[in-house]
């Protein structure tokens, strides 16, 4: 029996009843799939029997059992094992495969975030289901006005046509049990977006004190009459609060403060 390592946030997915609901729901297309963390092989099992799928790990001790375990189908051409962290395979290729892919997979929580936020990124990843801390999710999937709403919602909202939780899953279904609740996150991305790499930037300004007002946040970095203008043309009130505005009000803000003045 392997022991779960803390580091690389393996919590393995035990209840085949979650497993069988992750599968069902899957979008049926021509997609690849890809899977990030295999593990011990729970859910890549389904996935292979379902489709052709690509996994990447980190945990050296893992590749030798799933090499082991999916002997055949790699050797078959239905798994492509690869041994790696995920995040250097993005920052090498800009992609974890290059055709059109979904997604699925139970995330090391450490880096869960970011993983999604790469993903939102690759143009060649067109759905995400993942496993993920429910107060991850509910950034993620969360709408203007709702106390969830940060920068991940804006980017979600922009940048996908469907966001929404698909179902929670408590710790009793992992092995070792994680401490916190979890979700499966379902994106469906709208592919027709590229985001901005300073727009993500950006957010972060207007994010950085969630329960100040907006207006306070971007004054720490924007010149205040640019501010005052860009209030004005949206026709908004300066009381705002972060969590206020709309998706599609901070695409058109950050277009007018993007030439505007910095604050000196
Ligand atoms: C939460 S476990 C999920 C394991 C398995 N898929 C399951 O559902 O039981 C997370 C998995 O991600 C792997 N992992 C952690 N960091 C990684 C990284 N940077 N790149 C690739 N895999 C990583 C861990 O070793 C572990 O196998």
């Amino acid at each position: 029996m392997v022991k779960a390592k803390k580091k690389f946030g393996q919590n393995f997915l035990k209840d085949s009843s979650v497993l069988n609901k992750i599968i069902q729901s899957m979008p049926i297309n021509s997609n690849h799939i890809v899977e990030i963390g295999p593990g011990l092989g729970d859910l890549t099992e389904k996935l292979v029997k379902y489709k052709d799928t690509r996994a990447y790990e980190v945990d050296t001790d893992l590749i030798g059992i799933l090499k082991t375990k999916f002997a055949i189908d790699i050797h078959e051409k239905r798994f492509e094992l690869i041994h790696t962290d995920v995040l250097r395979a993005w920052d090498e290729k800009g992609t974890l495969y290059d055709g059109s892919y979904d997604l699925i997979a139970n995330l090391p929580y450490y880096i869960a975030t970011n993983i999604i936020l790469r993903a939102l990124e690759d143009d060649n990843c067109e759905n995400i289901i993942v496993m993920i801390q429910k107060e991850v999710a509910l950034k993620f999937s969360a709408s203007e006005g709702e106390k969830e709403f940060s920068g991940l919602g804006v980017i979600t909202k922009l940048s996908s046509k469907e966001a929404r939780i698909l179902f929670d899953v408590p710790p009793e279904s992992f092995d070792p049990a994680p401490k916190v609740m979890s979700s499966i996150l379902y994106i469906k991305k709208d592919l027709d977006v590229k985001l901005d790499k300073s727009f993500l930037k950006f957010l972060k300004v207007c994010f950085s004190q969630p329960r100040k007002k907006l207006s306070k946040n971007l004054s720490t970095v924007y010149d205040k009459e640019l501010l005052s203008d860009v209030y004005k043309d949206l026709d908004l009130i300066e009381t705002l609060r972060p969590h206020e505005l709309s998706a599609s009000l901070y695409s058109q803000m950050y277009t007018k403060v993007k030439n505007g003045k910095e604050r000196s």
